[in-house]
């Protein structure tokens, strides 16, 4: 693991890139701005339609008048940042161990590239409890407080999108309240990650999060304020070279990114948001990124009201779990494997 002590090199007091974490050019591709990336309001009549068209062609978007109180996403950032400022040999206490969820460590895809990211994170799946109390003998009161009101905030609008986005694709009410694995959402898991990227001397060697998708339905991602970082890859992928669209801080906004999982349910129809994390010279970005999927026994396929003569199924159905397994051993490669042949997506 690149977080062992005796390999470990501080990223918070660093003067230069080392070797281990200087990634090579062609990671660092054309950024722009792109003033059509989505911003939805979903308090506002007529979203449904901008919502779906938001997760066809881009995957991403930000959604606003969600109703999340600015006071908590401030309560949740400073309770994020004393935990990244704990010295490191007290983060260890809680270190991700093999075969669990939970705990402090590098990224959970660091695994599948040769060099380390400038980042570090903790995951918080269940009750932070188990993660808190390993860090903070008697002063962990306020920290699970703070994320477990998030939680709760975070699964309330993560059912009002995930119903928005069935709606969007042509569901009427009834039946967008019986898809199998939506329904099933709230004895989903809670998986909360809170990300970690200090400034960096060198940010044009560096990545903070390497281009991935995430597995589950959908992410509802807070970053803080500042020099922002995320990236994600715009509309058109396939026709040229990629582009990488910068994705700031919106004081008002999450960025919701679409997953594997909900690729796989609208049978190809949604875009699963290649994104990435860029880190910059003066200042500690934090995020806080809340993945949304089905209780691990739940096998998640493409929703049968979708399919129709002239559309079959294109992916076979999977658990996450079985996914993440998948990804584990194929990483970008994992949505192909479990796409069934003779089937293609339509694009829209
Ligand atoms: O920090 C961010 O903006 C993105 C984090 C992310 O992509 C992840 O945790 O999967
Ligand atoms: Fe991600």
């Amino acid at each position: 693991m690149p977080s062992l002590p005796n390999e470990h090199f501080d990223i918070y007091s660093a003067r230069n890139v080392p070797d281990s974490h200087s990634w090579p050019t062609e990671h660092h591709v054309t950024v722009a701005r792109d003033s059509s990336f989505p911003v939805v309001d979903i308090s506002a009549p007529g979203m449904v339609v901008a919502v779906g068209a938001a997760c066809r062609s881009w995957g991403a978007f930000y959604v606003t008048g969600h109703g999340v109180p600015e006071d908590l996403l401030r309560r949740v950032e400073a309770q994020a940042r004393r935990l990244f400022a704990l010295p490191h040999h007290r983060k260890l206490l809680a270190a991700r161990r093999s075969g669990s969820t939970s705990g402090y460590g590098p990224p959970p895809l660091s695994s599948f590239f040769p060099k380390l990211m400038w980042s570090e994170g903790f995951t918080l799946a269940g009750d932070p409890l188990d993660v808190a109390a390993k860090l903070w003998q008697d002063d962990h009161s306020l920290f699970c407080e703070v994320m477990e009101e998030y939680g709760k905030e975070m699964k309330k609008l993560a059912n009002r999108l995930m119903k928005v986005i069935l709606l969007s694709l042509g569901l009427d009410e009834e039946k967008a309240g019986r898809v199998g694995p939506v329904k099933e959402l709230t004895r989903a898991p809670s998986v909360l990650q809170l990300n970690s990227y200090p400034p960096c001397p060198e940010p044009d060697q560096a990545m903070g999060m390497a281009a991935h998708t995430d597995s589950g339905f959908l992410t509802v991602l807070h970053q803080s304020d500042g020099a922002g970082g995320l990236q994600v890859v715009g509309p058109g992928e396939g026709n040229g070279p990629v582009r990488w669209i910068a994705v700031p801080p919106r004081a008002d906004a999450f960025v919701v990114n679409v997953g594997d999982l909900f690729h796989i349910l609208s049978n190809g129809r949604f875009k699963s948001v290649r994104h990435r994390v860029v880190v910059n010279r003066g200042d500690h970005r934090v995020s806080a990124a809340y993945f949304i999927g089905p209780p691990a026994d739940v096998k998640v396929g493409p929703i049968r009201w979708l399919l129709g003569s002239d559309q079959g199924p294109v992916f076979r159905p999977v658990t996450w779990p079985e996914y993440l397994g998948i990804r584990a051993r194929l990483f970008d490669k994992a949505l192909d494997s479990v796409r069934l042949p003779g089937n293609r997506i339509d694009d829209d």
